[in-house]
């Protein structure tokens, strides 16, 4: 596993492990398994952790739009799925979050989260706006929940029309996990340019590549003997916090 020394606020220097695709797959697979967590279970503190490093990021008065609007794209897996978490707990937090869906699967899980976002009167797009000059204009941040990391290969539609589009505003982007189009573990040079990537259990190789002004740790909850099976080497969180800011 490759390892990186982050010179990061607050973070005593040391070397933070960024597992593969494969081993960020496989401690996914043992904290359901062997752990016995559920996903809505971390999926929920997931979700949290990327409305808390947003609302550390961007405080609602650092808005130039006249409300704290939020536009949340969420993808079809997982990834996805935090993005309605987040969405649900921005709502919370005091912003006007909108969320694109355009893959919804038919789960319990994802439907229970559709619903609880719907019933907090949070819009969904029916369409996505053709325009980034629509997006810069009515939101003041994009929140990237499209992909994670188990994307592979070229993008499908309707993702790639999305993505270009996200590649053309000028509003901040928030990236959950990886940057949606990014290899997970190369990058994509030419792809999304997010400004924040908030990295969950552990940063991805891909975060070595991230150039964006904050980059944040979220969910908190692997237990230390798998983090020590991983060698991960994670930082410790302050205090009580649910996220850590390493840029
Ligand atoms: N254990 C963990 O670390 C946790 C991970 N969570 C989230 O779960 C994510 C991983 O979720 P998943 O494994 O469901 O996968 P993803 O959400 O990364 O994506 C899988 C979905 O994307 C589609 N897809 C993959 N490649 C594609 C392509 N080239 N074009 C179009 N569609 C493509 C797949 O068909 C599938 O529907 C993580 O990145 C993280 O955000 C959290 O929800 C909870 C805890
Ligand atoms: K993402």
């Amino acid at each position: 596993m490759q390892s990186w020394a982050w010179p990061g606020i607050g973070v005593p220097s040391g070397a933070i492990s960024h597992p593969r695709q494969e081993e960020a797959q496989a401690i996914d697979q043992e904290l359901f398994n062997e752990y016995k967590f559920s996903v809505d279970q971390l999926m929920e503190l997931a979700g949290l952790s990327c409305a808390t490093a947003i609302a550390k990021a961007y405080p609602p008065s650092s808005f130039t739009t006249s409300q704290p609007a939020v536009l949340v794209v969420c993808g079809p897996g997982n990834n996805g799925g935090d993005g309605l978490v987040c969405a649900r707990h921005l709502k919370m937090f005091g912003y006007q979050p909108t969320v694109y869906y355009p893959k919804q699967p038919s789960k319990p899980l994802f439907e229970g989260l559709t619903t609880q976002c719907k019933k907090m009167d949070i819009p969904f797009l029916p369409e996505f706006p053709a325009e980034a000059a629509f997006i810069d204009e009515l939101y003041g941040l994009v929140v990237d929940a499209i992909f994670g990391f188990s994307f592979k290969g070229a993008v499908r539609e309707p993702f790639g029309s999305i993505l270009s589009t996200l590649e053309r505003v000028t509003v901040p982007i928030a990236s959950i996990d990886i940057p949606s189009g990014w290899d997970v573990e190369k990058g994509k040079a030419d792809g999304l340019q997010p400004d924040m990537l908030i990295s969950l259990t552990a940063p991805k190789k891909a975060a070595m590549h991230f150039t964006g002004r904050y980059h944040f740790l979220g969910g908190r909850f692997v237990p230390p003997a798998l983090q020590e099976k991983y060698a991960l080497n994670l930082p410790a969180y302050p205090g009580t916090d649910c996220v850590l800011q390493l840029t």
